[in-house]
């Protein structure tokens, strides 16, 4: 299976709307892999708190759009990253009581809409994303022909029980779009190689390129396989990192070293 990995640089110089034809375009570029993935909120930043409630699209909104045409086009599954969405709750009315999320669309080869994952853990402690989106519940997979991807967004990275949820949804390839910053790439690498071990999975994690809101981005996208080891990993810059793996590593993987089967349950409540 061929992966493309679009490492976008997200910088204030170009307009979303620029940003999103560039980036559609590149996703056309990669006809021929099997999957494409962007990375976390590419469209404004990650960090750029201030442009998220002016740039927040509903889901059928123009990077849905653009991204449908642009999987369809090129004939891949494309893991689209997030945009900041504008929900509109039933029985609210739009302008009051639309609330934000942090959500992924993925899209099948034909350009229809395979699954939307809003991130569960917001990212900012008392500020930013954590303040200004609400926050999702369900765990997210997607069936491809030869995998099943099991979905998360950059700061879930942290969370290891998300990701075992994940795993016993089904999930073997887990896909991350981040926009994680460079002062903190160490931990970026550490947790993509240790998700990857703990869980047995590929992990694909896809981050931004650039600077935007004064947050230099980690850039370093990387693709880990089931038994810890970094396939390719991207420079600072933008980038497209492209990698073929055998999805089937991870039943020998569990196979041949079943760690996974030797899991005691229900250690995260307290037993007396
Ligand atoms: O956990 C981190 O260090 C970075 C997380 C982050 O930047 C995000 O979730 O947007």
């Amino acid at each position: 299976m061929r992966a493309s990995l679009l490492q976008v640089a997200v910088n204030e110089d170009e307009s979303v709307h620029s940003r999103r034809r560039r980036v559609a375009d590149l996703v056309r570029d990669q006809a021929g892999a099997d999957l494409v993935v962007l990375p976390e909120l590419w469209t404004t930043g990650a960090f750029a708190y201030e442009e998220f409630a002016a740039e927040a699209e509903p889901l059928e909104g123009p990077t849905y759009e653009a991204m449908a045409k642009a999987a369809s086009d090129a004939g891949v599954w494309l893991h689209a990253g997030s945009v900041p969405e504008r929900a509109v709750p039933a029985g609210g009315s739009a302008a009051e009581d639309a609330i934000l999320y942090n959500t992924s669309l993925v899209f099948s080869p034909s350009g229809e809409l395979a699954a939307s994952y809003r991130k569960i853990h917001r990212f900012g402690f008392d500020k930013g994303e954590a303040v200004l989106m609400g926050a999702g519940d369900e765990l997210v997979t997607v069936r491809l022909p030869d995998t099943v991807l099991g979905v998360a967004t950059c700061y879930d990275l942290r969370f290891p029980e998300l990701f075992r949820g994940l795993v016993d949804a089904g999930a073997e390839t887990l896909v991350v779009p981040a926009g994680w910053p460079e002062r903190r790439r160490s931990h970026w690498t550490l947790l993509a190689r240790a998700r990857a071990v703990e869980n047995q999975s590929f992990v694909l994690a896809c981050g931004t390129a650039g600077t935007h809101a004064g947050v230099p981005q980690a850039g370093h996208s990387i693709v880990v396989d089931p038994w810890g080891e970094v396939l390719a990993e991207a420079g600072p810059g933008e980038e497209v990192l492209t990698v073929d793996f055998d999805p089937a590593t991870v039943a020998g993987t569990r196979e041949r070293f079943p760690a996974l089967k030797d899991r005691v349950l229900g250690l995260d409540r307290p037993r007396h």
